[in-house]
């Protein structure tokens, strides 16, 4: 069987999917072993160790069997000493030369793997980090996690152990059988007509067994959904007076897991009585057989037990590739998986922080020039037509229109996220495309509708910004951005940790953190994605405040959801359905009595007093 982990790896890859393995899947794979030739000197001595570890395990049978002929004063074998003490000790010399091999063994074994693993892993995530935001929308996070983990861990698995079994059990099987004829041609005949049958038979029935199994697990798992729904729903559940339907319910499902397990008992009980009765069966007719053999001085005691023993070496040797031959499978089927990431075309972005830094700065003139653009996911969708704006350095552009009418898509053109399939953006007059991405992307800024904050303390994420900010200068920004005296409120000040995605900070509070964020980083161009769901007064002046202080001196586009806050905006675009219907200033747009930003501004106050009405009434 195969042995238990010796790395870091985790259980998830019992799941995985297997894949074929052919001529083809490995020439694919072997790109992957690339990343062993570092360490290809350990490996390659590992791989020696490990042959000659097998090698010894293969003595000592013989070994044995001499121990129980020289007992009786037979000294068969000429490779061992011709003293019954002496082959004892050479016995131990050679099991401690084993062990002694099998400590490097393992040890340069696990070193390569978790070594190479570990390039693997970085490769990959980065990789993964620098793909192009088309490459997410198409996948799920869940998904990709279990490439970085579970596949990796199946491939770590694999280099660590598998391999190393199944040239372990070769070389013994290989070196079992061999000894086995030299011991006794007719029992070996004997043995191999009816072992692999018995094992084959046993692999097959035992899959068998374990699918049922499955299903019996897989029952009892819907079993949980019921409790867990009717829990969830245990108003729901009373308030209908459905609990004798749902305990039904329950009870039916609980009979089909009884029904699966206990038919799965019989067909247990029959694979264990077999191989009991196979099995061993087989053991004693070689034994029996064997015996005949001794009684006609065929052989000897000591042979029959060196040859019992190598049978048993060739019965496990054999019962163990199935199951290697599996992980292999899956193994072949992660790097598959794993390739695939590190085949994709990332975005040029370097792994080395100091290249990244800003070489050509962007005062902050931006153009949308015909900008035509859909989702390379939805192709049938043009989201945005000929779209075409000027914002001049330190301008505020605001850009309005109805839910889903394209303004968080022309910020994700701005950040070079997607790239318009006609039409141009120009920074200070020069195409976007001619700027390299980290130029771009450093000297443009974010605050989204939903700010997501990082699990560490509030400094880190504040420090975000910039990297290698001081304790000042996250202070500083933080008092500028109307944080300081929130964060300051809390106990452990600005070493507070964040929950999860920020949860234990307000709406409010998580935005001020991504105002200052964003005013460490000192962009030229800035994007503020309004908050759709409205804050209490108090917090949204303070909010408001801390955007009047971020977009001092940098163009700004406002995706406003609320029309109030960018009634002093030098320039309004409005959009519908991915066109641009209306531009100019607000009392310009309001003079234009059909116009949607009229009607849209319109329908906010009416909103807003109808909504104020009832608190008059009550005054
Ligand atoms: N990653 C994506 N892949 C495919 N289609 C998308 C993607 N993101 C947005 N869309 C589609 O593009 C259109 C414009 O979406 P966008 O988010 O830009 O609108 P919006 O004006 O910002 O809406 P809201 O005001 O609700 O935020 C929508 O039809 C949306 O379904």
């Amino acid at each position: 069987m195969a042995r238990g982990r010796l790395n870091s790896g985790s259980k998830a890859e019992a799941e995985l999917p297997k894949a074929k393995i052919n001529s083809e899947s490995l020439k694919r794979v072997a790109r992957l072993l690339s990343y062993l030739r570092p360490y290809r000197a350990k490996f390659i001595f590992g791989m020696f160790l490990l042959f000659l570890s097998s090698l010894t395990g293969l003595a000592f049978p013989a070994i044995l069997g001499a121990l129980i002929d020289a007992a009786q004063g037979i000294y068969k074998n000429k490779f061992f000493p011709h003293s019954l003490n002496a082959i004892g000790i050479f016995g131990f010399a050679l099991l401690f030369g084993q062990a002694f091999v099998s400590f490097f063994r393992v040890v340069f074994f696990v070193q390569v793997a978790e070594k190479s693993l570990a390039d693997i892993r970085r490769d990959t995530y980065f990789k993964l980090i620098t793909l192009p935001m088309n490459f997410f929308a198409n996948r799920r996070v869940g998904e990709l996690n279990s490439r970085i983990s579970a596949d990796l861990s199946q491939i770590q698995d694999t280099l660590t152990t598998t391999i190393a079994e199944v040239i372990r059990q070769l070389v013994i099987m290989a070196g079992s059988v061999t000894l086995l004829v030299i011991v006794s041609g007719k029992l070996t005949l004997m043995l191999l007509s009816i072992l692999p049958f018995l094992i084959a038979f046993a692999v097959v029935f035992g899959k068998f067994i374990r699918k049922l199994s499955r299903q019996a697990q897989d029952k009892l798992a819907e079993s949980n959904t019921v409790v867990e729904e009717t829990l969830q729903g245990i108003a729901n559940v009373k308030a209908f007076v459905h609990e004798a339907y749902e305990a039904n319910r329950y009870d039916k499902i609980l009979r089909e897991v009884v029904g699966i397990a206990v038919k799965g008992a019989k067909f247990r009980g029959i694979f264990a009585s077999f191989i009991v009765f196979c099995l061993f069966g087989t053991f004693v007719g070689v034994i029996w057989y064997g015996s005949t053999l001794i009684q006609n001085h065929d052989i000897n005691v000591g042979q029959l037990t060196t040859f019992i023993m190598y049978s048993i070496f060739v019965g496990a040797a054999m019962g163990s590739f199935p199951d290697l031959y599996a992980n292999l499978q899956k193994a072949i089927g992660a790097s598959e998986r794993v390739l695939e990431i590190l085949g994709e075309q990332g975005e040029p972005i370097s792994m080395i922080e100091a290249e990244n830094a800003t070489v050509e700065m962007i005062r902050g003139d931006l153009s949308f020039q015909n900008i035509t653009f859909h989702y390379p996911s939805r192709p049938e969708i043009t989201v945005l037509k000929y779209v075409s704006f000027d914002a001049k350095a330190g301008q505020k552009v605001a850009i309005v229109g109805p839910s889903g009418s394209g303004k968080s898509t022309m910020a994700s053109l701005i950040l070079q996220f997607y790239h318009p399939q006609e039409g141009n953006i120009q920074f200070d007059g020069r195409n976007a495309d001619s700027y390299s991405l980290t130029d771009v992307r450093n000297q443009v800024a974010i605050v989204p509708q939903d700010v997501l904050l990082f699990g560490g303390t509030i400094l880190e994420n504040i420090a975000y910004g910039k990297m290698g900010a001081t304790n000042d200068e996250v202070i500083k920004a933080a008092q500028r951005a109307n944080a300081h005296q929130f964060i300051s409120g809390f106990p452990e000040g600005y070493e507070t940790v964040v929950g999860e995605r920020g949860v234990k900070l307000s709406g409010g509070q998580r935005q001020r953190i991504a105002i200052a964020r964003a005013l460490l980083k000192n962009p030229s161009i800035l994007i503020l994605d309004e908050a759709t769901s409205s804050l209490d007064s108090e917090s949204e002046r303070l909010v408001q405040e801390a955007l009047e202080e971020l977009m001092v001196g940098r163009t700004s586009i406002i995706i406003a959801h609320r029309l109030s806050t960018i009634r002093e905006a030098d320039q309004i675009v409005v959009i519908e359905k991915g066109t641009v219907v209306e531009t100019g200033s607000h009392t310009k747009l309001m003079e234009n009595e059909g116009g949607l930003y009229r009607y849209l501004s319109q329908l906010q106050t009416d909103s807003k007093e109808s909504l104020r009405e009832p608190v008059e009434n009550e005054k």
